[in-house]
């Protein structure tokens, strides 16, 4: 492949103007970050100190640089204002020099420069910055969203918490520091499958009566042990093992602690690229930049708008070639250690056991331990109250469930279209009784005579969202079109036992191909 040569990266979503230039490796940068004089980041003052500081920030990028190759500026997502200020930049700067444009997406950038930094080719990533937090891996051409926040990012949650305190912006750091001095109380833990939510956390935090270093010191670890738990869930559910940990929060030490002690646990590897690199930093754009010249990623002027709406996995990741390594879960029998819990077949039945994280705090891990067992048990024994067969529950501890064995076909080994009509049937009941599985592939079904037996219902929920319900019927669609070449047959058998079994099943059904096009779910 021909040298691109140098390519100039300017970012400025929100708090920093920065700009950098990248060869194969980084030849400069330089930053000024904007700090408002109270409260949080207001879009317009930081946009306008943006515009100030411009000429001065490229021009001290440019100072150690030979001939430009490309101006690469961040497209999306971030503060409208902000993009719009160097947007407008980027394009005159590109004219002028008479060389190609690269528009590139904000959070992909973070990824890139944390694989060019760790070395590490294929991890799954914990994104965790002001506005965003997800958990992302790399599959056919583009990086899927495992799971995401669901309301505000994890550093905007502590921003506001520490505003509300009147410590000073960013809020981050200040928390990190308090917690030093901190010991643990309870405070609300929100993972609903793979997806977070904070702001109920942040509101009990601000309400929270408790000396401000203990607030702190739990604050932070609820919010990074629910980060660290759809991290690990990602791990499990990819095979993939490494993680990287990008974004302005990653630079928290007792957040770095918690993924390596978890990557640890579980045989992973796990790095964070240098601190130059976590925030906002022109050098992820040029560096990005660069590859996605390097694959003829430019554009045009006319394409050049800003989209303070632009998501990672709207992103076609044309500089990655390789498909991406998922580990075919369907084809093995070894995942009997998930995530969370070990399942032991002993003769007298089948014994799930949770089990301790030493990422977490030990009084929260004993608690999420417990209230699931009990939560779990409670569900698969409502399930078969409302007609759906299920394992029959022998015996329940703190931390174990002992259930019966079921003995019959792992369902994707026997599918055929008159099963797939009664999984549809089965799955019409569960959904009808306001349960939703969470996790309904045919590794997770036994075909026991003409029955069809639910296993596994360890991220079940008890939920009249017709969301989740739609994501059930995604995820067994997606699992017979990865699998089988009868895929469309199949599906609409299961569509048949689905409709008959379920009054609400149309409503779900325009969902579940909602979600298809967002595509976010494997
Ligand atoms: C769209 C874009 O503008 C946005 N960028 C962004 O949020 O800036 P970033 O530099 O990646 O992250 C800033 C956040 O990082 C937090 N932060 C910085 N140091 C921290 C620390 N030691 N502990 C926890 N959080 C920290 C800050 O409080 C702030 O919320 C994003 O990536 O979502
Ligand atoms: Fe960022």
């Amino acid at each position: 492949m021909p040298r691109v040569g140098q390519v100039l990266g300017i970012e400025g979503t929100a708090w920093n103007l920065s700009a950098a230039v990248f060869d194969e490796d980084l030849v400069s940068l330089s930053s000024s970050a904007y700090s408002p004089p109270k409260g949080g980041i207001h879009p317009r003052e930081a946009a306008q100190h943006h515009a100030a500081v411009l000429k001065d920030v490229i021009t001290s990028a440019l100072a150690d640089a030979d001939e430009i190759a490309g101006v690469a500026f961040s497209q999306g997502p971030g503060l409208g204002p902000c993009l719009r200020t160097v947007g407008t930049a980027a394009r005159s700067l590109a004219l002028s020099l008479g060389v190609p444009l690269i528009g590139v997406n904000h959070c992909v950038a973070h990824i890139e420069i944390g694989r060019f930094a760790t070395g590490f080719a294929d991890p799954i990533v914990l994104y965790a910055s002001g506005a965003n937090t997800q958990v992302l891996g790399y599959l056919n051409g583009r990086y899927r969203i495992f799971g995401e926040t669901l309301d505000i990012g994890i550093g905007n949650a502590l921003d506001k918490f520490a505003r509300h305190h009147a410590l000073p912006h960013p809020g981050g750091p200040v928390v990190e520091e308090l917690a030093r001095k901190g010991s643990y109380i309870p405070l609300p833990y929100t993972v609903k499958g793979m997806d977070l939510a904070f702001s109920g956390l942040v509101s009990a935090a601000k309400d929270s009566a408790a000396p401000l270093p203990d607030v702190c010191y739990s604050l932070q670890e609820t919010a990074f042990a629910m980060c660290v738990e759809v991290t690990e869930r990602a791990l499990a559910h990819t095979g993939k093992d490494e993680a990287i940990l990008v974004g302005g929060v990653g630079v928290n030490s007792r957040l770095q602690e918690m993924l390596s002690v978890m990557c640890g646990e579980r045989g992973a590897s796990f790095s964070v690229p240098e601190r130059k690199y976590m925030g906002d930093n022109g050098a992820m754009i040029a560096y990005t930049g660069r590859i996605m010249l390097e694959s003829g990623q430019t554009i045009s002027i006319p394409q050049s708008r800003v989209n303070p709406a632009y998501r990672s996995d709207q992103v076609e990741v044309t500089w990655r070639r390789e498909a991406g390594s998922v580990f075919d879960r369907r084809q093995s029998d070894e995942m009997l250690r998930g995530a969370e819990a070990e399942v032991e077949l002993s003769g007298d039945g089948a014994r799930k056991r949770r089990l301790k994280k030493g990422y977490r705090h030990p009084i929260l891990d004993s608690e999420l331990i417990r209230e699931r067992t009990r939560a779990e048990a409670r569900i698969i024994a409502s399930a078969r109250r409302a007609g759906v067969p299920t394992p029959v529950i022998m015996d329940v501890t703190r931390d174990t469930i002992l259930m019966e064995e079921i003995r019959g076909d792992i369902l994707k080994y026997v599918l055929d279209p008159a099963s797939a009509e009664e999984v549809g049937a089965t799955i019409g009941k569960l959904h009808g009784a306001g349960i939703a599985h969470g996790d309904l592939t045919t590794s997770n079904m036994i075909k026991r005579g003409d029955q069809i037996v639910l296993i596994d219902f360890g991220l079940s929920q008890i939920t009249s969202e017709i969301e989740a319900r739609g994501v059930d019927i995604h995820v067994i669609f997606q699992t017979l079109e990865s699998t089988r070449p009868d895929a469309d047959l199949l599906k609409e058998a299961f569509v048949k036992g689905y409709c008959n079994a379920f009054p609400g099943a149309g409503d779900v059904l325009v969902r579940e191909h909602e979600i298809e096009l967002r595509g976010r779910y494997l």
